[in-house]
Protein backbone atom coordinates (compact mmCIF):
# COMPACT_ATOMS: atom_id res chain seq x y z
CA UNK A 1 0.00 0.00 0.00
CA UNK A 2 3.41 2.49 1.09
CA UNK A 3 4.39 1.70 -2.12
CA UNK A 4 1.40 2.09 -4.14
CA UNK A 5 1.78 5.58 -2.91
CA UNK A 6 5.31 6.32 -3.39
CA UNK A 7 5.42 4.83 -6.85
CA UNK A 8 1.82 6.23 -8.06
CA UNK A 9 1.46 9.39 -6.87
CA UNK A 10 -0.23 11.08 -9.64
CA UNK A 11 -2.50 8.19 -10.11
CA UNK A 12 -3.31 8.45 -6.30
CA UNK A 13 -3.90 12.16 -6.67
CA UNK A 14 -5.92 12.26 -9.70
CA UNK A 15 -8.25 9.29 -8.18
CA UNK A 16 -8.65 12.01 -4.82
CA UNK A 17 -9.85 14.55 -7.12
CA UNK A 18 -12.26 12.44 -8.86
CA UNK A 19 -13.71 11.20 -5.88
CA UNK A 20 -13.90 14.44 -4.52
CA UNK A 21 -15.70 15.72 -7.43
CA UNK A 22 -18.16 13.08 -7.88
CA UNK A 23 -18.80 13.53 -3.41
CA UNK A 24 -19.40 17.19 -4.78
CA UNK A 25 -21.89 16.70 -7.48
CA UNK A 26 -23.74 13.93 -6.25
CA UNK A 27 -24.22 15.80 -2.70
CA UNK A 28 -24.88 19.44 -4.84
CA UNK A 29 -27.78 17.10 -6.53
CA UNK A 30 -29.11 15.05 -4.15
CA UNK A 31 -29.35 18.60 -2.29
CA UNK A 32 -31.13 20.12 -5.06
CA UNK A 33 -33.13 17.58 -5.85
CA UNK A 34 -34.16 16.92 -2.59
CA UNK A 35 -35.80 20.73 -2.74
CA UNK A 36 -37.34 20.89 -6.17
CA UNK A 37 -40.64 22.14 -6.02
CA UNK A 38 -43.25 21.77 -8.81
CA UNK A 39 -44.45 25.83 -9.09
CA UNK A 40 -43.20 28.34 -11.56
CA UNK A 41 -39.56 29.42 -11.54
CA UNK A 42 -39.14 32.86 -11.33
CA UNK A 43 -35.50 34.10 -12.81
CA UNK A 44 -32.29 31.64 -13.12
CA UNK A 45 -32.65 28.61 -10.93
CA UNK A 46 -28.85 27.37 -9.75
CA UNK A 47 -26.75 25.61 -12.43
CA UNK A 48 -28.40 26.87 -15.34
CA UNK A 49 -27.09 30.55 -14.74
CA UNK A 50 -23.47 31.62 -12.70
CA UNK A 51 -23.31 31.44 -8.95
CA UNK A 52 -22.34 35.07 -9.54
CA UNK A 53 -25.30 35.47 -11.20
CA UNK A 54 -27.63 34.30 -8.31
CA UNK A 55 -25.37 36.48 -6.18
CA UNK A 56 -26.58 39.40 -8.04
CA UNK A 57 -29.64 38.70 -8.50
CA UNK A 58 -32.61 41.93 -7.79
CA UNK A 59 -34.46 39.94 -5.51
CA UNK A 60 -36.98 43.08 -5.22
CA UNK A 61 -37.31 42.54 -9.28
CA UNK A 62 -37.67 38.34 -9.34
CA UNK A 63 -40.84 38.86 -6.53
CA UNK A 64 -42.41 41.65 -8.00
CA UNK A 65 -42.18 39.67 -11.26
CA UNK A 66 -43.43 36.48 -9.70
CA UNK A 67 -46.30 37.90 -7.77
CA UNK A 68 -47.37 39.81 -11.38
CA UNK A 69 -46.65 36.85 -13.72
CA UNK A 70 -48.47 34.03 -11.14
CA UNK A 71 -50.86 36.40 -9.22
CA UNK A 72 -52.68 34.42 -5.98
CA UNK A 73 -50.52 31.54 -6.76
CA UNK A 74 -47.31 29.69 -5.44
CA UNK A 75 -43.93 30.48 -7.36
CA UNK A 76 -40.01 29.56 -6.49
CA UNK A 77 -36.87 32.03 -6.94
CA UNK A 78 -32.98 31.78 -6.06
CA UNK A 79 -31.12 34.20 -4.75
CA UNK A 80 -27.98 35.08 -2.73
CA UNK A 81 -29.06 33.93 0.36
CA UNK A 82 -30.72 30.47 -1.46
CA UNK A 83 -33.95 29.12 -2.48
CA UNK A 84 -37.31 30.36 -1.54
CA UNK A 85 -41.03 29.08 -2.42
CA UNK A 86 -43.16 32.19 -2.13
CA UNK A 87 -46.81 31.69 -1.56
CA UNK A 88 -49.25 34.45 -1.62
CA UNK A 89 -51.20 36.52 1.13
CA UNK A 90 -54.35 34.08 0.14
CA UNK A 91 -52.43 31.45 2.16
CA UNK A 92 -51.26 33.09 5.00
CA UNK A 93 -53.90 32.34 7.49
CA UNK A 94 -53.54 28.53 6.58
CA UNK A 95 -49.49 29.01 6.80
CA UNK A 96 -50.12 30.70 10.44
CA UNK A 97 -51.29 28.28 11.48
CA UNK A 98 -49.09 25.13 10.36
CA UNK A 99 -48.15 23.07 13.66
CA UNK A 100 -44.64 23.37 14.77
CA UNK A 101 -43.49 19.86 14.19
CA UNK A 102 -44.18 20.44 10.26
CA UNK A 103 -42.34 24.11 10.22
CA UNK A 104 -39.89 26.42 12.25
CA UNK A 105 -40.52 30.10 12.03
CA UNK A 106 -37.15 30.87 13.92
CA UNK A 107 -34.91 28.78 12.41
CA UNK A 108 -36.18 30.01 8.65
CA UNK A 109 -35.93 33.47 9.81
CA UNK A 110 -32.17 32.65 11.31
CA UNK A 111 -31.21 30.57 7.76
CA UNK A 112 -29.98 33.81 5.88
CA UNK A 113 -27.39 34.39 8.95
CA UNK A 114 -26.08 30.35 8.22
CA UNK A 115 -26.67 30.21 11.87
CA UNK A 116 -24.25 26.93 12.15
CA UNK A 117 -20.90 29.39 11.67
CA UNK A 118 -22.80 32.47 13.06
CA UNK A 119 -23.56 30.82 16.55
CA UNK A 120 -26.50 31.82 16.19
CA UNK A 121 -30.18 29.71 18.30
CA UNK A 122 -32.60 30.43 19.70
CA UNK A 123 -34.61 28.01 22.23
CA UNK A 124 -37.95 27.55 23.10
CA UNK A 125 -37.05 29.17 26.47
CA UNK A 126 -35.69 32.02 24.94
CA UNK A 127 -39.34 32.75 22.89
CA UNK A 128 -41.16 32.52 26.00
CA UNK A 129 -39.58 34.44 28.41
CA UNK A 130 -39.90 37.58 25.77
CA UNK A 131 -43.29 36.67 25.67
CA UNK A 132 -44.14 35.92 29.00
CA UNK A 133 -41.29 38.71 30.73
CA UNK A 134 -41.48 41.71 28.10
CA UNK A 135 -45.56 41.74 27.33
CA UNK A 136 -46.79 41.48 31.19
CA UNK A 137 -44.17 43.21 32.48
CA UNK A 138 -44.50 46.45 29.77
CA UNK A 139 -46.47 48.12 32.24
CA UNK A 140 -44.26 48.08 35.09
CA UNK A 141 -41.37 48.57 32.93
CA UNK A 142 -42.78 51.83 31.62
CA UNK A 143 -40.33 53.75 34.42
CA UNK A 144 -37.41 52.04 33.31
CA UNK A 145 -37.85 52.57 29.55
CA UNK A 146 -38.56 56.27 30.02
CA UNK A 147 -35.39 56.79 32.16
CA UNK A 148 -33.29 55.75 29.95
CA UNK A 149 -34.48 56.98 26.92
CA UNK A 150 -33.66 60.20 28.80
CA UNK A 151 -30.92 59.10 30.11
CA UNK A 152 -29.65 58.33 26.57
CA UNK A 153 -30.56 61.15 24.54
CA UNK A 154 -29.09 63.45 26.68
CA UNK A 155 -25.85 61.77 26.65
CA UNK A 156 -25.88 61.24 22.98
CA UNK A 157 -27.79 64.32 20.87
CA UNK A 158 -26.43 67.71 22.28
CA UNK A 159 -27.20 69.67 19.37
CA UNK A 160 -28.22 73.90 20.61
CA UNK A 161 -30.43 76.14 19.05
CA UNK A 162 -28.99 76.28 15.69
CA UNK A 163 -29.71 73.70 13.11
CA UNK A 164 -26.78 70.80 13.46
CA UNK A 165 -26.24 67.93 11.02
CA UNK A 166 -26.02 64.51 13.46
CA UNK A 167 -25.66 61.01 12.02
CA UNK A 168 -28.48 59.66 14.23
CA UNK A 169 -28.67 55.88 13.91
CA UNK A 170 -25.39 55.20 15.96
CA UNK A 171 -26.98 57.52 18.58
CA UNK A 172 -30.27 55.89 18.52
CA UNK A 173 -28.90 52.41 18.57
CA UNK A 174 -27.18 53.41 21.26
CA UNK A 175 -30.07 54.30 23.37
CA UNK A 176 -32.06 51.18 22.35
CA UNK A 177 -29.18 48.71 23.57
CA UNK A 178 -29.68 51.09 26.54
CA UNK A 179 -33.36 50.80 27.08
CA UNK A 180 -33.40 47.16 25.96
CA UNK A 181 -30.06 45.74 28.10
CA UNK A 182 -31.53 47.35 31.31
CA UNK A 183 -34.59 45.17 31.15
CA UNK A 184 -32.59 41.89 29.75
CA UNK A 185 -29.90 41.50 31.90
CA UNK A 186 -30.14 44.79 34.07
CA UNK A 187 -27.89 47.94 34.75
CA UNK A 188 -24.99 45.52 36.47
CA UNK A 189 -24.34 45.31 33.20
CA UNK A 190 -26.43 47.15 30.28
CA UNK A 191 -24.29 50.40 31.11
CA UNK A 192 -21.10 48.76 30.73
CA UNK A 193 -19.50 49.96 27.26
CA UNK A 194 -18.08 46.93 26.08
CA UNK A 195 -20.98 45.35 26.45
CA UNK A 196 -23.05 48.34 24.66
CA UNK A 197 -20.58 47.61 21.85
CA UNK A 198 -21.29 43.93 21.73
CA UNK A 199 -24.90 44.74 21.30
CA UNK A 200 -24.70 47.33 18.28
CA UNK A 201 -21.33 45.11 16.56
CA UNK A 202 -22.79 41.48 17.14
CA UNK A 203 -25.27 41.82 13.89
CA UNK A 204 -23.18 43.79 11.74
CA UNK A 205 -20.35 40.96 12.52
CA UNK A 206 -22.94 38.20 11.83
CA UNK A 207 -23.91 39.93 8.22
CA UNK A 208 -20.37 40.13 7.64
CA UNK A 209 -19.35 36.71 8.82
CA UNK A 210 -22.38 35.08 7.07
CA UNK A 211 -21.69 37.28 3.68
CA UNK A 212 -17.89 35.36 4.28
CA UNK A 213 -19.05 31.54 4.59
CA UNK A 214 -21.54 31.88 1.84
CA UNK A 215 -18.97 32.41 -0.70
CA UNK A 216 -17.51 28.40 -0.05
CA UNK A 217 -19.40 25.49 -1.37
CA UNK A 218 -21.41 24.13 1.36
CA UNK A 219 -18.70 21.23 1.72
CA UNK A 220 -16.18 23.38 2.39
CA UNK A 221 -17.60 25.41 4.95
CA UNK A 222 -17.27 23.44 7.57
CA UNK A 223 -13.51 23.68 7.31
CA UNK A 224 -13.15 27.11 5.80
CA UNK A 225 -15.09 28.05 8.89
CA UNK A 226 -11.82 28.11 10.97
CA UNK A 227 -9.69 30.12 8.08
CA UNK A 228 -12.28 32.95 7.61
CA UNK A 229 -11.16 36.40 9.77
CA UNK A 230 -15.10 37.36 10.08
CA UNK A 231 -15.74 34.49 11.88
CA UNK A 232 -13.04 34.80 14.29
CA UNK A 233 -14.68 38.00 15.47
CA UNK A 234 -17.86 36.93 16.54
CA UNK A 235 -15.83 33.66 18.29
CA UNK A 236 -14.34 37.21 19.95
CA UNK A 237 -17.18 39.09 20.40
CA UNK A 238 -18.84 35.63 22.28
CA UNK A 239 -15.79 35.58 24.42
CA UNK A 240 -16.98 38.50 25.08
CA UNK A 241 -20.13 37.95 26.06
CA UNK A 242 -18.96 34.88 27.94
CA UNK A 243 -16.74 36.76 30.20
CA UNK A 244 -19.37 39.20 31.33
CA UNK A 245 -22.89 37.18 32.20
CA UNK A 246 -19.96 34.56 33.65
CA UNK A 247 -19.09 37.36 36.25
CA UNK A 248 -22.90 38.43 36.13
CA UNK A 249 -24.15 35.11 36.85
CA UNK A 250 -21.77 34.83 39.66
CA UNK A 251 -22.86 37.79 41.15
CA UNK A 252 -26.20 36.90 41.07
CA UNK A 253 -25.68 34.11 42.67
CA UNK A 254 -23.91 35.33 45.52
CA UNK A 255 -27.29 37.74 46.13
CA UNK A 256 -29.30 34.66 45.83
CA UNK A 257 -27.39 32.45 48.49
CA UNK A 258 -27.62 36.39 50.95
CA UNK A 259 -31.38 35.78 50.04
CA UNK A 260 -31.47 31.99 51.07
CA UNK A 261 -34.34 30.34 52.56
CA UNK A 262 -36.76 33.90 51.88
CA UNK A 263 -37.70 34.28 48.35
CA UNK A 264 -37.19 32.53 44.57
CA UNK A 265 -35.25 34.90 42.71
CA UNK A 266 -37.20 37.99 41.33
CA UNK A 267 -37.81 37.90 37.95
CA UNK A 268 -36.64 41.08 37.72
CA UNK A 269 -35.00 41.36 34.01
CA UNK A 270 -35.39 38.68 31.13
CA UNK A 271 -32.79 36.54 32.35
CA UNK A 272 -33.85 35.99 35.56
CA UNK A 273 -37.42 34.72 33.62
CA UNK A 274 -35.12 32.89 31.19
CA UNK A 275 -33.20 31.30 33.87
CA UNK A 276 -36.32 29.84 35.72
CA UNK A 277 -37.27 28.24 32.45
CA UNK A 278 -34.40 26.81 31.89
CA UNK A 279 -33.66 25.63 35.03
CA UNK A 280 -30.38 25.42 36.95
CA UNK A 281 -28.39 23.05 35.46
CA UNK A 282 -28.38 24.68 31.74
CA UNK A 283 -28.44 27.84 32.90
CA UNK A 284 -25.13 27.81 34.42
CA UNK A 285 -24.05 26.62 30.92
CA UNK A 286 -22.00 30.30 30.81
CA UNK A 287 -21.82 29.69 27.06
CA UNK A 288 -25.74 28.95 26.00
CA UNK A 289 -26.26 32.27 28.28
CA UNK A 290 -23.89 34.17 25.80
CA UNK A 291 -24.77 32.90 22.73
CA UNK A 292 -28.94 33.71 23.80
CA UNK A 293 -27.70 36.65 24.95
CA UNK A 294 -25.99 37.57 21.37
CA UNK A 295 -29.10 36.35 19.28
CA UNK A 296 -31.64 38.01 21.53
CA UNK A 297 -29.37 41.64 20.65
CA UNK A 298 -29.65 40.49 16.95
CA UNK A 299 -33.73 39.81 16.72
CA UNK A 300 -34.28 42.91 19.10
CA UNK A 301 -31.65 45.62 18.63
CA UNK A 302 -31.57 46.97 14.68
CA UNK A 303 -34.98 45.81 13.83
CA UNK A 304 -35.95 48.45 16.55
CA UNK A 305 -33.37 51.05 15.71
CA UNK A 306 -34.38 50.40 11.87
CA UNK A 307 -37.67 51.11 12.55
CA UNK A 308 -36.84 53.99 14.52
CA UNK A 309 -34.38 55.64 12.66
CA UNK A 310 -36.99 55.50 9.76
CA UNK A 311 -39.11 57.19 11.07
CA UNK A 312 -37.44 59.75 12.09
CA UNK A 313 -36.23 60.45 8.35
CA UNK A 314 -39.83 60.69 7.26
CA UNK A 315 -40.27 63.24 10.20
CA UNK A 316 -37.44 64.87 8.78
CA UNK A 317 -38.56 64.66 5.42
CA UNK A 318 -42.44 65.74 6.18
CA UNK A 319 -41.78 68.65 8.68
CA UNK A 320 -45.51 69.32 8.29
CA UNK A 321 -46.00 66.89 10.70
CA UNK A 322 -43.65 67.46 13.51
CA UNK A 323 -46.58 70.02 15.44
CA UNK A 324 -49.49 67.67 14.98
CA UNK A 325 -47.37 64.43 16.86
CA UNK A 326 -46.04 67.34 19.07
CA UNK A 327 -49.35 68.67 19.67
CA UNK A 328 -51.02 64.84 20.62
CA UNK A 329 -48.37 63.97 22.64
CA UNK A 330 -48.67 66.70 24.78
CA UNK A 331 -52.27 66.51 25.29
CA UNK A 332 -51.89 62.73 25.96
CA UNK A 333 -49.32 63.38 28.68
CA UNK A 334 -51.55 66.17 30.53
CA UNK A 335 -54.03 63.35 30.67
CA UNK A 336 -51.43 61.05 32.60
CA UNK A 337 -49.88 63.16 34.93
CA UNK A 338 -47.08 64.18 32.49
CA UNK A 339 -45.82 60.29 32.34
CA UNK A 340 -45.77 57.63 29.51
CA UNK A 341 -47.41 54.85 30.84
CA UNK A 342 -48.95 51.59 29.03
CA UNK A 343 -51.95 53.39 28.34
CA UNK A 344 -50.74 56.57 27.75
CA UNK A 345 -49.01 55.29 25.01
CA UNK A 346 -51.88 53.74 22.91
CA UNK A 347 -53.49 57.09 23.24
CA UNK A 348 -50.70 58.19 20.47
CA UNK A 349 -53.04 57.16 17.74
CA UNK A 350 -51.13 59.72 15.16
CA UNK A 351 -47.70 58.53 15.48
CA UNK A 352 -48.68 55.15 15.93
CA UNK A 353 -50.19 55.60 12.22
CA UNK A 354 -46.85 57.70 11.19
CA UNK A 355 -44.54 54.70 12.58
CA UNK A 356 -47.12 51.88 10.91
CA UNK A 357 -47.11 54.19 7.48
CA UNK A 358 -43.13 54.25 7.76
CA UNK A 359 -43.16 50.80 8.19
CA UNK A 360 -45.35 50.17 5.18
CA UNK A 361 -43.67 51.98 2.70
CA UNK A 362 -40.12 50.34 4.10
CA UNK A 363 -40.52 47.42 5.36
CA UNK A 364 -36.92 45.71 6.77
CA UNK A 365 -37.26 42.52 4.66
CA UNK A 366 -38.89 41.63 1.29
CA UNK A 367 -40.32 38.93 3.26
CA UNK A 368 -41.91 37.40 5.73
CA UNK A 369 -43.75 34.52 8.22
CA UNK A 370 -41.08 32.83 6.78
CA UNK A 371 -41.04 28.25 7.92
CA UNK A 372 -38.24 25.71 7.40
CA UNK A 373 -40.22 22.65 6.36
CA UNK A 374 -39.21 19.98 8.86
CA UNK A 375 -41.35 17.49 6.57
CA UNK A 376 -43.37 16.83 3.74
CA UNK A 377 -46.54 18.77 3.68
CA UNK A 378 -48.82 20.11 1.09
CA UNK A 379 -50.59 23.28 0.86
CA UNK A 380 -54.37 23.35 0.14
CA UNK A 381 -53.67 24.48 -3.19
CA UNK A 382 -52.18 21.25 -4.09
CA UNK A 383 -48.28 22.57 -3.81
CA UNK A 384 -46.16 20.26 -2.07
CA UNK A 385 -43.65 21.19 -0.02
CA UNK A 386 -40.37 19.25 0.90
CA UNK A 387 -38.62 18.80 3.53
CA UNK A 388 -35.82 21.23 4.29
CA UNK A 389 -37.51 23.72 1.71
CA UNK A 390 -38.36 27.66 2.96
CA UNK A 391 -41.40 29.18 2.56
CA UNK A 392 -41.95 32.58 3.00
CA UNK A 393 -44.65 35.35 2.15
CA UNK A 394 -43.89 38.54 -0.25
CA UNK A 395 -44.11 40.97 2.20
CA UNK A 396 -42.75 44.43 0.15
CA UNK A 397 -45.23 44.08 -2.46
CA UNK A 398 -48.33 43.09 0.21
CA UNK A 399 -47.44 46.81 1.59
CA UNK A 400 -47.33 48.44 -2.09
CA UNK A 401 -50.41 46.70 -3.31
CA UNK A 402 -52.56 49.05 -4.87
CA UNK A 403 -55.78 47.35 -3.93
CA UNK A 404 -54.63 47.12 -0.28
CA UNK A 405 -53.43 50.46 0.13
CA UNK A 406 -54.18 53.14 -2.05
CA UNK A 407 -51.43 55.28 -4.09
CA UNK A 408 -49.39 53.22 -2.12
CA UNK A 409 -45.97 54.69 -3.08
CA UNK A 410 -46.86 58.04 -1.33
CA UNK A 411 -46.20 58.40 2.00
CA UNK A 412 -49.49 59.53 3.86
CA UNK A 413 -48.49 59.71 8.00
CA UNK A 414 -51.72 59.74 9.32
CA UNK A 415 -53.25 57.07 6.78
CA UNK A 416 -54.23 54.50 9.26
CA UNK A 417 -55.26 57.14 11.81
CA UNK A 418 -57.93 58.59 9.51
CA UNK A 419 -58.55 54.64 8.60
CA UNK A 420 -59.57 54.54 12.86
CA UNK A 421 -61.92 57.39 12.53
CA UNK A 422 -63.70 55.12 9.68
CA UNK A 423 -64.05 51.71 10.90
CA UNK A 424 -65.50 50.11 14.09
CA UNK A 425 -62.70 47.56 15.13
CA UNK A 426 -60.00 50.17 15.70
CA UNK A 427 -57.38 48.17 17.66
CA UNK A 428 -56.75 46.25 14.62
CA UNK A 429 -55.53 48.70 12.53
CA UNK A 430 -52.69 49.64 15.77
CA UNK A 431 -49.33 49.17 14.62
CA UNK A 432 -48.68 46.42 16.47
CA UNK A 433 -52.08 44.24 15.23
CA UNK A 434 -50.91 41.67 13.00
CA UNK A 435 -53.11 41.08 9.95
CA UNK A 436 -52.13 39.08 6.33
CA UNK A 437 -52.47 42.47 4.85
CA UNK A 438 -49.78 43.75 7.56
CA UNK A 439 -47.37 40.86 8.62
CA UNK A 440 -44.60 43.35 9.61
CA UNK A 441 -44.43 41.47 12.63
CA UNK A 442 -44.96 38.08 10.86
CA UNK A 443 -48.79 36.63 11.79
CA UNK A 444 -50.44 34.07 14.00
CA UNK A 445 -48.52 31.98 16.91
CA UNK A 446 -44.97 33.03 15.93
CA UNK A 447 -45.80 36.63 15.50
CA UNK A 448 -43.28 38.48 16.83
CA UNK A 449 -43.43 38.66 20.79
CA UNK A 450 -40.93 41.47 20.87
CA UNK A 451 -43.46 44.26 18.90
CA UNK A 452 -45.46 45.18 21.89
CA UNK A 453 -41.82 46.37 23.47
CA UNK A 454 -40.14 47.75 20.28
CA UNK A 455 -43.45 49.85 19.91
CA UNK A 456 -43.15 51.61 23.37
CA UNK A 457 -39.48 52.28 22.91
CA UNK A 458 -40.16 53.69 19.33
CA UNK A 459 -42.78 55.96 20.66
CA UNK A 460 -41.13 57.27 23.89
CA UNK A 461 -37.95 57.96 21.97
CA UNK A 462 -40.04 59.92 19.14
CA UNK A 463 -42.13 61.50 21.50
CA UNK A 464 -38.64 63.02 23.65
CA UNK A 465 -37.11 63.87 20.53
CA UNK A 466 -40.16 65.73 19.16
CA UNK A 467 -40.71 67.92 22.49
CA UNK A 468 -37.05 68.93 22.60
CA UNK A 469 -35.94 68.96 18.44
CA UNK A 470 -37.34 70.51 15.23
CA UNK A 471 -35.75 67.98 12.68
CA UNK A 472 -35.19 68.40 9.11
CA UNK A 473 -33.36 66.47 5.81
CA UNK A 474 -31.82 67.53 2.87
CA UNK A 475 -32.55 64.82 0.94
CA UNK A 476 -34.44 61.16 2.33
CA UNK A 477 -32.04 58.07 2.01
CA UNK A 478 -31.61 56.15 -0.80
CA UNK A 479 -33.93 52.55 -0.17
CA UNK A 480 -31.82 49.59 -1.83
CA UNK A 481 -31.85 45.95 -1.45
CA UNK A 482 -29.38 43.11 0.06
CA UNK A 483 -30.80 40.11 -0.79
CA UNK A 484 -34.05 40.22 0.71
CA UNK A 485 -32.93 42.48 3.04
CA UNK A 486 -34.23 46.30 3.08
CA UNK A 487 -31.72 48.67 3.83
CA UNK A 488 -32.08 52.85 4.06
CA UNK A 489 -27.86 54.69 3.88
CA UNK A 490 -27.82 55.34 7.47
CA UNK A 491 -25.39 57.17 6.92
CA UNK A 492 -27.01 60.21 6.10
CA UNK A 493 -27.10 62.84 8.28
CA UNK A 494 -30.37 65.35 9.64
CA UNK A 495 -30.80 68.09 11.04
CA UNK A 496 -31.32 69.02 14.78
CA UNK A 497 -32.19 71.97 16.52
CA UNK A 498 -33.00 72.50 20.23
CA UNK A 499 -36.45 74.00 20.66
CA UNK A 500 -37.00 77.23 22.55
C1 LIG B 1 -39.54 46.95 15.15
C2 LIG B 1 -38.88 45.94 15.65
C3 LIG B 1 -39.09 44.50 15.27
C4 LIG B 1 -39.49 43.95 14.09
C5 LIG B 1 -39.86 44.67 12.80
C6 LIG B 1 -39.54 42.51 14.28
C7 LIG B 1 -39.95 41.61 13.31
C8 LIG B 1 -40.07 40.25 13.52
C9 LIG B 1 -40.57 39.32 12.54
C10 LIG B 1 -41.02 39.67 11.11
C11 LIG B 1 -40.54 38.08 13.10
C12 LIG B 1 -40.97 36.75 12.43
C13 LIG B 1 -42.45 36.52 12.68
C14 LIG B 1 -43.06 35.43 11.81
O1 LIG B 1 -42.36 34.82 11.04
O2 LIG B 1 -44.30 35.17 11.90
C15 LIG B 1 -40.02 38.22 14.44
C16 LIG B 1 -39.82 37.17 15.32
C17 LIG B 1 -39.26 37.31 16.57
N1 LIG B 1 -38.91 38.49 17.19
FE1 LIG B 1 -39.11 40.37 16.43
N2 LIG B 1 -39.14 42.22 15.55
C18 LIG B 1 -38.85 43.40 16.20
C19 LIG B 1 -38.44 43.54 17.51
C20 LIG B 1 -38.19 42.52 18.38
C21 LIG B 1 -37.75 42.66 19.76
C22 LIG B 1 -37.52 44.01 20.46
C23 LIG B 1 -37.59 41.41 20.27
C24 LIG B 1 -37.16 40.97 21.65
C25 LIG B 1 -37.21 41.68 22.68
C26 LIG B 1 -37.96 40.45 19.23
C27 LIG B 1 -37.94 39.09 19.38
C28 LIG B 1 -38.39 38.19 18.43
C29 LIG B 1 -38.41 36.73 18.62
C30 LIG B 1 -37.92 35.99 19.87
C31 LIG B 1 -38.95 36.19 17.46
C32 LIG B 1 -39.20 34.69 17.17
C33 LIG B 1 -40.65 34.35 17.51
C34 LIG B 1 -41.05 32.91 17.22
O3 LIG B 1 -40.41 32.28 16.38
O4 LIG B 1 -42.04 32.42 17.83
N3 LIG B 1 -38.31 41.16 18.12
N4 LIG B 1 -39.75 39.55 14.67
Amino acid sequence: MIELLVYHPVQFGASALFGSILYIFLTTWVTNRKKRVDVPIVGPPPGQDSKKGITNVDTKELIRRGCKNYPDQVFQIWNREGHYVLYPMSLAEEVKDLPDDVVNSAQATLEIFYPKYTQLGVDEELITSVRRFLNQNLAKSMAAIVEEAEKGLKEEITVGTEWTEVLIYAKLARVIALISGRLFVGTELSRDEDWIATEIYHTLEVNRGADAIRRYHPLLRPIMQYFVPELRAIFNRHALAMEKVTRLTKAKNQQDMLRKGSSPSERRVLFDMYRDLLGEDKWSNFRRQADTNLTLSLVSLHTTGGTLVKTIYELASHPEYQQPLREEAEAVLSHHNGTFTKESLSGLKKLDSFIKETHRLTPGNLMTMRRLALKDFTLSDGTHIPKGTVIAMPLYETCHDPELYPDPETFDGFRFYNLRQEVDNTNRLQYTSTASDYPIFGHGKHACPGRFFATAEIKVIIATILRDYDLAIDEKPKVMCVGSVVVQDQTRPIKMRRRT
